[in-house]
């Protein structure tokens, strides 16, 4: 008998919530409320930028740490990310592992004007127009948690309601098929999902294997400017930060350090340049 793993058990509450939730509003009606929502905030011009750029995170508690920091009231610490200069904010939805919610989600996006990421364990189309109608611009699609067909009808979904996909990879197979899927902004996760476990040379492996034409995010296990910088000499334009931001107690001070080292922009031919 397999073990579930622990985004399977993830995953499993995730569609158990969100069947909840569609029983109270149906698609339709959600997708009616889309002709309400605010205009799509374009993150891709900031993280294209040749200099580092930060999504900082909204992360109350997670599997890997249990409880990570008490955020009574997120828009506080999203103004303080803003303040920093985050070219994005990235927002936990989940809530039975992450203890986040679509409220924070919708609380944040009239607190700030940066754009928002929906993070989530997304399998339905449900909730892409769910992270629309709650003022997400980008929404996390995870690779793993997902067949080719999903993946590319909910990639396809999120194109058509204006929002970019941060679409998310932890090995080979997963980075060649965001490739495959024409993925513009890759996310690789540096977290392994069986483990827990962080390995700082999962990015350095993988980033060779993305077109240098694609934009890349480190996540998962960054912990300051020096770990920013490795990750931008072997590509990253963009780092995923959550625990580090949320336990620093200055959070604007945090994301600045973070934010305007060179990146590495890889040459076709060989090795790279500084760009
Ligand atoms: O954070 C976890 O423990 C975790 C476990 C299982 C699936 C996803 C998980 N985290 C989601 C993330 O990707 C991170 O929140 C994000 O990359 C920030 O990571 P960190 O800076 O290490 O908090």
């Amino acid at each position: 008998m397999s073990v579930p793993s622990v985004l399977d058990d993830i995953v499993a509450g995730v569609r158990e919530d969100l069947a909840a939730r569609e029983a109270r509003t149906p698609l339709r009606e959600l997708r009616a409320a889309l002709a309400d929502a605010d205009a799509v905030r374009d993150p891709l011009p900031h993280l294209r930028a040749s200099t580092t750029s930060v999504i900082a995170e909204v992360k109350r508690r997670s599997p890997s740490k249990g409880h990570l920091a008490d955020i009574p009231d997120p828009t506080t610490l999203a103004a303080a990310y803003a303040a920093g200069g985050a070219a994005a904010i990235s927002v936990l939805t989940e809530q039975r592992r992450f203890g986040g919610s679509l409220d924070d989600l919708r609380a944040v996006r009239a607190a700030v004007d940066v754009p928002l990421l929906r993070k989530d364990f997304v399998v339905a189309d449900y909730q892409v127009v769910e992270a629309r109608a709650a003022g997400a611009d980008l929404v996390l699609l995870i690779v793993a948690a997902l067949d080719d067909a999903s993946l590319r009808r909910l990639h396809d979904l999120v194109g058509e309601l204006g929002m970019t996909a941060l679409v998310e990879v932890h090995d080979e197979a997963e980075t060649e098929r965001a490739v495959a899927l024409g993925a513009e902004l890759v996310g690789v996760n540096a977290r392994n999902l069986k483990t827990l476990d962080v390995d700082a040379g999962t990015f350095g492996r993988l980033a060779p294997l993305v077109p240098a034409d694609r934009v890349l995010v480190a996540e998962s296990g960054v912990t300051g400017p020096d770990d920013v910088a490795r990750f931008a000499a072997e590509g990253a334009r963009a780092v995923l930060v959550g625990e580090a931001l949320v336990r620093d107690g200055d959070p604007a001070a945090a994301v600045r350090a973070m934010t305007g080292l060179p990146v590495r922009t890889p040459s076709p031919t060989a090795g790279g340049t500084l760009a």
